[in-house]
């Protein structure tokens, strides 16, 4: 007979008693022999009487009050319904929007935290889901809060950087297990490492190409959608649970990357091409036309490569080319969008923080420079 799986540390889900299965058998007839030792009739001229015979009914009462409470305890775990993670997810914007639509498709508990305003909507029309990755159409129902202070095992967070202070407001610090910021650049790491303590940090980024046209409105159109969370899936229990609901859920989701290796092999794509297209103001495919702009977005991979490198990352800059070289012409960025419709760009979370990584490694990179600076003119 196979050996069933024990019960993990990181399975909040699993049912002890059905985890161990036939473990419970040797442990049920280890407990019969004892208790017959225990309970068996003393015959009356071996039984004690005065002290030693109160010690002995003392100690019998406790057997039984301990083998009591270990049944209600088998009774109970058999009883109680499997219970999956439950997952918060800040911000219902085209990523949270995104990860969230398809955590709660898949049947997978999940709370979408928003603004008051977009609460009343989301709540009425639930989230039009339109996914090329997952190459499915749905509409999906999270529970909708604008506040967390109930425990949940882990707190995605997909706010944009720009209003990241003003959306931890609406999470109690210790309300997440864990937390895992899907944001785009770096310093929010430090941001949530101050809120929520480093032992329940966790980053994490996510490739994807998703945008939210209107309110409980998702589109997203990259070929793949890919989560990759650093670090061990065993150290932080939740990790690897969370990791499973979103394999689930239809999202790639890798782990075991260092930290460092995760935010910057992000940030190089991201920062050439969110630079470009806005300092452009041109699609991937416009800029691949134009030698000039192309050679600008490739020195700008370059370059945050070799920041990336410097700050311990194992980024590689043909391969980070090539990645982008792969991406579909019409790929524009959420920059882009952003000052399209004049709202605040991500200037400082990702240009910005290559620059100053840059600085700090006395590390050249006029490209990068060139591009911030013409986006700066234009926002
Ligand atoms: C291409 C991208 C930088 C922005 O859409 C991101 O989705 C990614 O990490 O590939």
């Amino acid at each position: 007979m196979p050996v069933p799986a024990a019960h993990r540390a990181d399975e909040p889900v699993r049912d002890r008693a059905d985890a161990v299965g036939g473990g419970r058998h040797h442990r049920r007839s280890r407990a019969r022999g004892r208790r017959q030792g225990r309970d068996r009739v003393v015959p009356s001229r071996l039984r004690r009487h005065g002290a030693a015979g109160a010690r002995d009914r003392a100690d019998r009462d406790d057997h039984r009050a301990r083998r009591a409470a270990r049944r209600a305890r088998r009774a109970d775990a058999r009883e109680r319904p499997l219970r999956r993670l439950l997952i918060a997810v800040l911000g219902p914007g085209g990523v949270g929007g995104l990860v969230a639509g398809a955590l709660a498709h898949a049947g997978e508990p999940v709370v979408l935290l928003c603004r008051e305003e977009t609460a009343d909507t989301l709540a009425r029309t639930g989230l039009h889901v339109t996914s090329r990755a997952l190459d499915e159409d749905f509409v999906a129902w999270p529970r909708i809060a604008t506040t967390l202070d109930e425990p949940v095992d882990a707190l995605l967070v997909a706010s944009k950087a720009t209003t990241l202070s003003a959306s931890l407001e609406r999470v109690a610090p210790d309300a997440p297990r864990l937390v895992v910021p899907l944001l785009n650049g770096l310093d929010h790491m430090e941001v949530l490492r101050a809120r929520f303590g480093d032992a329940r940090t966790r980053a994490g980024v996510i490739r994807v190409q998703s945008d939210r046209p209107a309110v409980g409105r998702i589109v997203q159109d990259s070929a793949a959608v890919r989560i990759d969370i650093a670090g061990p899936e065993t150290d932080i229990p939740p990790v690897a649970a969370l990791a499973r609901a979103l394999r689930s859920a239809g999202i790639e989701t890798r782990t075991g990357a260092s930290e460092a290796d995760v935010l910057w092999s992000k940030l190089a794509r991201l920062n050439a091409i969110a630079c470009a297209t806005t300092a452009f103001d041109a699609t991937l495919g416009e800029i691949r036309e134009d030698p000039s702009r192309l050679s600008a977005l490739h020195a700008a991979i370059a370059e945050t490569a070799a920041v990336a490198r410097a700050e311990g990352a194992d980024v590689d800059t043909d391969t980070t080319i090539a990645e982008v070289d792969a991406l579909r012409g019409d790929q524009s960025s959420s920059m882009a969008r952003d000052v399209a419709a004049a709202r605040a760009p991500e200037l400082d979370a990702i240009p910005g923080a290559v620059l100053r990584a840059a600085a700090r490694h006395g590390i050249a990179t006029p490209a990068v420079e060139y591009l911030h600076a013409r986006i700066a003119a234009r926002a």
